[in-house]
């Protein structure tokens, strides 16, 4: 293949809200340019995993390589880089944008800027691309171009004047959309000559190839047979492959700067290829890595627990390959009196969280029970040390902190105004400080709260979509920690503690809390041949107290006659529930009650 010439590479993403039609559009972009036929067309091309497919939503990035033909008559190399789609994703959604000179900003004409699109484009703003506004969605007799151009222009402060009306579903505007990359995204800048930086900004296995890692060369050139090295961990590795995506993988001698591709190298786990990271070469390193950098950490934590024991084994092995796969996923052995042997695991986010345990349980055919989500606390303690603490059960004893501290999110919402009451007070009652309300055209607002990370992945989302139908649309990002009255809550059942129910919560809420957690279980609790009593309690004071009176009869003496496979059923059906019913001191606990108790 002959090498390209830089003047002619245009790099770019699109950035829209969930729905407002990223992927119709990317879809119509293959089309036109002929990179894929319209019959060999599977319907939105770029979202690659199952899983995401099912959601509806991206989560990993992908890239493809169009060669469009333009108006001046030059023939050009467009990468698309792909974005992943949800919040828990940011830091990757930055480092795909870090790769491009510009992006497609589409929004809805018939909705308008939504609190994601505006977190996106502050990303690609702060990455110096040149954004190219995008109205999809014209063939919609709601569609409202004007109000949405306004919007754009009030809310990002972006130039709407020139805005394309589109459809990706019926192709309008696609060929303007083209020649608006070409003539108004810049090539790229870069080093030909220089030492090799290569920016990774996605990575994952492959069963044939090892780990395959996609890149944006930024200076010098990648080629088969080269050594290379990670610069932030030092790792070296000999490329074995490099290729581009157009939209199959096609093998390429080499990419040079500017150009976007994949590699492979013989890397075994996807960990060795860190998102951000820098690829130079051994023989001629490069000075410096590429800016912006940083490891993804947990933010959210969480006891994953087989129901059956016997599956501990099982799930260490899934953990592990989900974990050499997964950078963002962490895991350690945890055992809690109340669940077994089990893993206290760190995600992303909730999302990322749901997705590890889904694809435990289907691809590795698991059962889990999962403890209620947390935050990692920073604690002082009187000794002046510092300790991070993401598991309730692991809290030092009160008397030895001097401080408990709990991250912070800054949380853009946007709803209709009529929502603003209801919205206002959930923010509130999750001990939100309010930082900015804003009118925007068209009876739309947005709220910016300052909020308890912990409150947040509680349940907030849910709340919030439900008191405002669904309209409200949320994007947050960490700001830190804060000091806070934090308290431990612990549940005792006939003075045992239970360890899984225990948690972290704020002194205003811990009575309601424990009030709450107390009367869930005495609900779900069956009643036993002796007294049952429940209690919540902060250190050794009880804030809440149940109690569930003794079984006086034989229930089952009552059951006579009646056709025998019912019976049976019945029979096999109890002992089901046996299995999994988890003894704690003396006193049965369904699993079904610690979910249901987890639930709240
Ligand atoms: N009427 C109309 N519908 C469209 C248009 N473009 C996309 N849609 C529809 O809008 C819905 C969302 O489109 P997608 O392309 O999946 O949206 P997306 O932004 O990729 O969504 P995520 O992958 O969830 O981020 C689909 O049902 C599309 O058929 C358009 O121009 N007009």
């Amino acid at each position: 293949m002959a090498k390209i010439d830089p003047r002619f590479i245009r790099n770019f993403s699109i950035i829209a809200h969930v729905d407002h039609g990223k992927s119709t559009l990317a879809d119509r972009l293959l089309e036109a340019t002929g990179t894929v036929s319209s019959r060999e067309m599977r319907e939105q091309y770029l979202d690659r995993m199952d899983l995401e497919r099912e959601r509806g939503i991206t989560i990993k990035a992908q890239t493809v390589r169009l060669t469009y033909r333009a108006e001046d008559g030059n023939t050009y190399t467009l990468n698309l880089i792909d974005t992943p789609g949800h919040v828990d994703f940011v830091y990757e959604v930055s480092r795909s944008l870090a790769a491009c000179e510009g992006a497609l900003l589409v929004v809805d004409a018939s909705q308008g800027v939504e609190a994601q699109t505006l977190a996106n484009v502050y990303l690609a703003l702060e990455n110096d691309l040149e954004i190219i506004p995008v109205l999809n969605k014209i063939d919609l007799p709601q569609a409202d171009p004007e109000r949405v151009k306004a919007e754009i222009e009030e809310i990002i402060g972006l130039d709407a004047s020139e805005a394309i009306l589109a459809s990706a579903k019926e192709g309008i505007g696609t060929k303007e959309i083209l020649e608006a990359i070409v003539k108004k995204i810049p090539p790229p800048k870069g080093e030909p000559q220089g030492p090799l930086r290569a920016l990774i900004f996605d990575s994952w296995f492959d069963p044939y190839l090892g780990v395959v890692v996609l890149i944006r060369v930024v200076d010098g050139r990648i080629y088969k047979g080269q050594k290379i090295k990670m610069m932030s961990t030092g790792k070296t590795f000999e490329v074995t492959k490099v290729g581009i995506f157009a939209p199959h993988p096609v093998e390429v001698e080499s990419l040079s700067m500017g150009e976007v591709g994949f590699f492979a190298a013989s890397i075994k786990e996807v960990r060795d290829t860190k998102i951000g990271d820098t690829v130079t070469e051994v023989d001629q390193p490069a000075a410096t890595p590429l800016p912006g950098f940083r490891e993804v950490k947990p933010m959210v934590f969480c006891g994953l627990f087989p129901v059956e024991t016997a599956q501990y084994e099982a799930l260490r092995e899934a953990m592990e390959k989900l974990w050499l796969n997964d950078p963002a996923f962490s895991y350690e052995p945890e055992t809690s009196e109340a669940l077994g042997f089990g893993f206290r695991c760190g995600f992303l986010g909730l999302l990322h969280m749901e997705i590890v345990q889904e694809r435990l349980e289907r691809e590795f055919g698991l059962n889990l029970i999962s403890t209620a989500p947390a935050v990692r606390y920073r604690i002082t303690l009187n000794s002046g040390e510092e300790i991070y603490v993401d598991n309730p059960a692991k809290f030092p004893p009160r008397d030895r902190i001097t401080q408990i501290e709990e991250p912070y999110i800054r949380a853009d919402i946007y709803i209709p105004k009529e929502y603003i009451g209801p919205v206002v007070k959930l923010c509130e009652e999750k001990r939100g400080e309010q930082k900015e309300m804003r009118y925007i055209s068209q009876g739309r607002v947005l709220l910016v709260y300052e909020l308890p990370f912990a409150e947040v992945v509680l349940d907030f989302y849910d709340r919030l979509k439900s008191v405002s139908r669904g309209y409200a649309s949320l994007d947050y990002e960490p700001i830190g920690y804060r000091p806070s009255d934090l308290v431990k809550l612990d549940i005792y059942i006939n003075k045992q503690p239970v360890d899984a129910l225990s948690a972290i919560v704020h002194r205003d809420k811990a009575y309601y809390r424990g009030r709450d957690l107390a009367a869930k279980l005495k609900e779900v609790i069956p009643r036993q041949l002796f007294e049952v009593v429940i209690q919540a309690a902060i250190g050794s004071r009880v804030i809440a107290r149940e109690r569930i009176p003794p079984l006086r009869k034989n229930v089952t003496a009552k059951c006579y006659g009646g056709d025998i496979t019912r019976k049976r059923k019945l029979l096999e059906k109890q002992k089901e529930g046996k299995k999994r019913m988890k003894q704690f001191g003396r006193v049965e606990i369904p699993q079904e009650a610690f979910l249901a108790v987890l639930k709240i």
